[in-house]
């Protein structure tokens, strides 16, 4: 579904500020994998999922989204089939336009329809259909500004608008982070139900260590812009946190200590 072969990326190359971000990584999904993704600060993690989305180039390798090479397809055609939802719950939705304004838009994600002046009524009823889902009322605001909605509530229409079309690959980036415990885990509860409702192929950064194993069928880890572990199968299910720095430090040759993924457990 997704293969991923020998990418490199680096920043501002010549300058004092470059930096190797992605050092030949590889990988490979199938269709349906859910993989959590590790790592302690500046892994290259987001530039990993970034690249998956087309934000940047990448300097060197490929990557086939069923059976199509698509590094060098532009962001935007690239988002006709791959949903996204960032850790920022200002990205994602469009503040200035109503809920079912936005809903509309990402109807017509990866449609060669053109854009229809109106929403019907019968838009309308779905969209609400879809927002009662969510269990947070948003289907009695569809005419509201989404610029008013709470960050937890915003994240979960950008959630629902990632999905409304099912994409071939869901990339998440740390999507719960910016919210506040409670919220975060029913955000949670619905990308888990989003992903087994379509059977999504995600890809999900967390610093969270205990989410990264309870969800999804596969870990990895990175580190320095390299996987130096991959968890699946009995050895997944085998393995708890300690285990995980563990390995972390057996894999780098440094412990865990100081990075976002300690505080998030
Ligand atoms: N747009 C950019 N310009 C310059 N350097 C960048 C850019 N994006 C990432 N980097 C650098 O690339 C490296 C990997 O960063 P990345 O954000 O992918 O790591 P990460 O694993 O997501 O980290 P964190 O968990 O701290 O968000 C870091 O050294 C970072 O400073």
């Amino acid at each position: 579904m997704l293969s991923i072969v020998g990418i490199r990326k680096t920043f501002n190359p010549g300058s004092v500020n470059e930096r190797l971000a992605l050092a030949g990584l590889s990988l490979h999904l199938q269709a349906g994998d859910v993989v959590t993704v590790i790592g302690g600060n500046g892994a290259g993690k987001s530039t990993l999922l970034n690249m998956v989305a087309g934000v940047h180039p990448v300097d060197e390798g490929r990557i086939i989204i069923e059976n199509q090479a698509v590094e060098h397809l532009p962001e935007h055609i690239r988002a006709s089939y791959i949903g996204r939802v960032f850790q920022d719950p200002m990205m994602g939705t469009a503040a200035s336009m109503t809920i079912e304004e936005n809903l509309a838009m990402a109807v017509r994600r990866g449609s060669t329809r053109k854009l229809r002046r109106g929403i019907r009524s019968k838009d309308r009823q779905y969209f609400c259909e879809q927002l009662e889902l969510l269990g947070l009322g948003l289907e009695d605001r569809l005419t509201t500004r989404v610029g008013l909605l709470s960050g937890g509530q915003r994240q979960a229409l950008t959630l629902l608008m990632a999905t409304l079309v099912p994409p071939k690959l869901l990339l998440l980036d740390e999507h719960t982070a910016a919210l506040d415990p409670s919220t975060a885990q029913k955000v949670l509860e619905l990308t888990e139900k989003m992903i087994k409702k379509h059977k999504l192929t995600t890809l999900m950064v967390t610093h969270n260590m205990e989410d990264a194993l309870r969800i999804g069928n596969r870990t990895i880890m990175m580190h320095e812009g390299r996987i130096i572990f991959d968890l699946k199968g009995e050895q997944r299910k085998n393995t708890r946190i300690p285990d995980l720095l563990e390995m972390f430090k057996k894999a780098s040759g440094r412990s865990m200590a100081n990075d976002r993924m300690l505080l998030a457990n």
